[in-house]
């Protein structure tokens, strides 16, 4: 992996803000590269800038300083090439679940052929093959969420961001849609970057798990995890992974008081 050139190349962003007319810098000279088929999380407190950078990195947001590269390209508008998926589905109510699966690929030269048989098979592949022809709102959201990513993966893209996509979804869920994640994401070696407040999360499925600090927003930790897929989440290993991490949030920020009640 580490030959190939980078498929994202984020160098020196720095984001600010305005508000009220006060600029308030959000992201600080932050550089990374991503290998293709990596899985990255982004791991910090709420509000440290972590949408913002997949904002800027997926074309959404231009204003910034800084660089950003997608596959060796200038990012300045956004790309099917790199789709964002979102915590909340975005599915339209009135279309089937295959229609909203369909949605993307039309109006791109495909025949209606083609794109009914792409949307069907990502369907099959998040498990949801029964359901072609339920609308949104007969779906649990763990479903909808399945819906939600087969259209991401849909268009294969080569990046697919992720804004805290299971946020909203239980434990059992959560764990279900992580492997489900894991499997289309290998069999179509897509990269990902994702967004979560979930350490385990984090663990679970990264190869690299970058650590936020927060105002300004900057890298100070790149956590790499080598072992391979799927993860035991209650063994020593995992464990270790999850102190390192809770011992540099708390490094990060020593004022943080900690109370005992023993
Ligand atoms: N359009 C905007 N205008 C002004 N300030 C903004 C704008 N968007 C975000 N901010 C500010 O930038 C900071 C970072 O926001 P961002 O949503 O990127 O954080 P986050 O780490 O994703 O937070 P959370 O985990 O709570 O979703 C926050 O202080 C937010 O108030």
């Amino acid at each position: 992996m580490t030959n190939q050139s980078p498929i994202i190349s984020v160098n020196k962003i720095t984001k600010t803000f305005f508000n009220r007319g006060q600029p308030q810098k959000i992201l600080d000279q932050i550089s990374f590269d991503v290998q293709r088929g990596e899985l990255i999380s982004i791991l910090g407190k709420s509000g440290c800038g972590k949408s913002t950078l997949l904002n800027l990195i997926g074309g959404f947001d231009l204003e910034k300083e800084g660089e950003i590269l997608l596959d060796g390209q200038v990012v300045n508008q956004p790309s099917r090439r790199c789709v964002m998926l979102m915590q909340n589905y975005g599915l339209l109510p009135w279309r089937s679940v295959l229609k909203n699966v369909e949605l993307p690929l039309e109006n791109t030269g495909m025949s209606k052929k083609e794109i009914r048989e792409r949307a069907k098979y990502y369907l099959h592949m998040v498990g949801l093959g029964d359901k072609l022809d339920a609308f949104p709102k007969e779906l649990s959201g763990g479903m909808q969420q399945r819906v939600a990513i087969a259209r991401a993966f849909v268009i294969q893209p080569e990046v697919i961001l992720m804004d805290e996509p299971f946020a909203a979804l239980d434990a059992f869920t959560r764990y279900y849609l992580q492997d489900e994640l894991i499997k289309i994401q290998e069999k179509e070696n897509t990269t990902i970057l994702l967004v979560t407040h979930d350490i385990d999360e984090a663990i679970y499925l990264s190869n690299r798990i970058f650590m936020l600090s927060a105002n300004p927003g900057r890298i100070y930790q790149e956590l790499k995890i080598p072992s391979s897929r799927p993860r035991d989440r209650s063994s020593l290993q995992f464990q270790k992974y999850r102190e390192i991490i809770f011992r540099n949030f708390h490094f990060n920020h020593p004022i943080a008081p900690i109370e005992l009640n023993v």
